[in-house]
């Protein structure tokens, strides 16, 4: 334990109220299990070690009947509450139910493969941004824009300084919720917490993370979590 953390400082929340229909499997992706334990417990793990982090809000959705029956449902951090029909409405949901910290962190439930050395090196931030960050991977194939409506290529994008966005965001509680609700209210595409950072005027910061941390998305993901993991674990108890 770091004695020098008087109280935790940051909130988190999780989005984990879609569908995964993209992984086409039975059940939200969230549920599907690696090990012993589901996607969506490999991901709060780390959340709830940590020393910096107070309540993690876990957002499911409205017809969920599965949490409740996970052990992690009843850690006296966690709270739930409904989300929405897109991710960043069930981030802002969450938001709704953040109060008592400075920042918040927001980590999708489908991404169980993140490392701590990654969470420490984000966390680090808030000791010298006032706009917050997030994880990110520099892109490291060619980049393709396909031609509208067909699958042919119409220019290769130039990828200096080209990211792939991860999770988690870390942003100043306050701020995000601003951004967001300001964004959403004026109908702009978010699909991450710095896009509405972004909308209003801001520049988040980008920390270099581990091109490991994959969000499960396609049934070809679910080996590639578990062989990360198995690496994650191995490394822990080495
Ligand atoms: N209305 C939504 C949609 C998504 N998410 C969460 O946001 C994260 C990233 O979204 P994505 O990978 O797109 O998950 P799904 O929306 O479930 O997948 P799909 O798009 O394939 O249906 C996931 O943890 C998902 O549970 C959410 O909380 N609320
Ligand atoms: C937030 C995110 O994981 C950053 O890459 C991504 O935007 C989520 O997108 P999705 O389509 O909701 O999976």
């Amino acid at each position: 334990m770091n004695s020098a953390v008087s109280s935790p400082d940051i909130i988190a929340v999780v989005p984990a109220a879609g569908i995964g229909s993209r992984m086409q499997s039975s059940s939200p992706k969230q549920y599907l299990t690696i090990g012993r334990q589901t996607i969506l417990e490999h991901t709060l793990a780390p959340l709830l070690a940590h020393e910096r982090i107070g309540n993690v809000i876990v957002v499911l959705s409205a017809d969920d009947d599965k949490f409740a029956a996970l052990p992690v449902s009843r850690h006296p951090e966690i709270i739930t509450v409904c989300g929405g029909g897109q991710r960043a409405d069930s981030v802002l949901a969450g938001l709704q139910a953040a109060s008592g910290a400075r920042w918040v962190l927001v980590h999708d439930a489908a991404r169980p493969c993140l490392h701590p050395d990654d969470l420490t090196r984000l966390l680090a931030i808030t000791a010298s941004s006032k706009v917050g960050g997030i994880l990110a991977a520099p892109v490291r194939d060619t980049m393709k824009r396909a031609e509208a409506g067909r699958d042919a290529i119409a220019h290769t994008v130039e990828r200096d300084a080209l990211w792939h966005a991860l999770t988690p965001q870390l942003f100043p509680l306050e701020l995000l919720r601003q951004c967001l609700q300001r964004a959403l209210q004026e109908g702009a595409t978010i699909t991450d917490e710095a896009s509405a950072l972004e909308y209003c005027g801001y520049h988040p910061e980008l920390v270099a993370g581990r091109s490991d941390n994959i969000k499960v998305t396609r049934p070809e993901d679910l080996a590639l979590a578990a062989f990360f993991l198995t690496q994650l674990h191995n490394k822990e108890s080495a």
